[in-house]
């Protein structure tokens, strides 16, 4: 499905992304881990074509950077990690934008296809009873689930989350990473997450690719990158100690 092959990203002399090369299959979820500042976001810029890169960024054999735009959002969709809204349009306006590339213009009809992607991703994500109120008016976590929306109606073959569940209770949290594993059921669809969060990365990854310093430490099967042997030079410290320690003070609190 996804191939990025020797993906760099250079800013004047100094590479932030180095060579980095992964792919991913229907069916995978690929957690793309590592500390901050290691090139996670540059790489999912580069894959939605926000940065100039050198590599190769292919969907299906298709190169990427070559698709129009309208194509490239059937194939696939990106929640970046910022969303700056100046406008005051309601959520269920910026929900159904997601349905723009399957439709004839802006001003096109609707179908029935397009009121049930929206109904669907409106109810997913919570956001039914939101439906008129402007995002102008709403918190970090809703207009995360709003942007979230817009792309499950958008209903791309591949999703491209930057930090998905960033601004999000403990409980919207749970939802999101188990709506998306049920999203991912349907055949022929994947997912590529960056996660800072090591434990929903095992929990939900099947893949995971580690960086550091824009180089790939290690990538391969979730359950072989996200060990002590990678984790720890490349965050300099114990991490399973730590994720040990954590728990050791709720147990203690019981
Ligand atoms: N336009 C730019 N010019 C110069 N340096 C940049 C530019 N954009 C990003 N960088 C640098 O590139 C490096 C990688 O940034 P990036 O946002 O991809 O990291 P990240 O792994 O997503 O980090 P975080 O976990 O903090 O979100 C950082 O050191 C950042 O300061």
């Amino acid at each position: 499905m996804l191939d990025v092959k020797n993906l760099t990203v250079q800013y004047g002399s100094l590479k932030i992304v180095d060579s980095v090369s992964f792919s991913i299959r229907p069916q995978e979820w690929l957690m793309v881990v590592g500390p901050n500042g290691a090139g996670k976001s540059t790489v999912v810029s580069a894959i939605a074509q926000g940065v100039p890169y050198t590599g190769s960024v292919e969907i299906d054999g298709q190169d990427v950077a070559k698709l129009r735009p309208r194509d490239a959002a059937r194939l696939f969709g990106v929640l970046t990690q910022n969303h700056t809204v100046g406008y005051s349009f309601t959520v269920e306006e910026v929900v159904r934008l997601g349905r723009y590339a399957f439709s004839e213009g802006m001003f096109a009809a609707r179908n029935d296809e397009d009121e049930r992607k929206l109904e669907e991703a409106l109810e997913l994500t919570g956001l039914t009873s939101f439906r008129t109120r402007s995002v102008l008016t709403l918190s970090g976590g809703e207009l995360q689930r709003t942007f979230l929306a817009q792309l499950l109606a958008q209903n791309p073959r591949l999703l491209i989350l930057d930090e998905p569940t960033n601004h999000l209770d403990l409980v919207y949290q749970k939802q999101i990473f188990e709506l998306i594993k049920e999203w991912l059921k349907a055949p022929g669809r994947a997912v590529m997450s960056v996660v800072h969060d090591l434990n929903l990365a095992k929990a939900y990854g099947t893949h995971a690719v580690l960086l550091d310093k824009g180089c790939t430490v290690s990538g391969g099967r979730a359950g072989d990158v996200l060990t002590p042997v990678h984790l720890n030079p490349v965050y300099n410290m114990d991490v399973y100690a730590w994720m040990q320690q954590m728990l050791s003070q709720w147990r203690e609190a019981q």
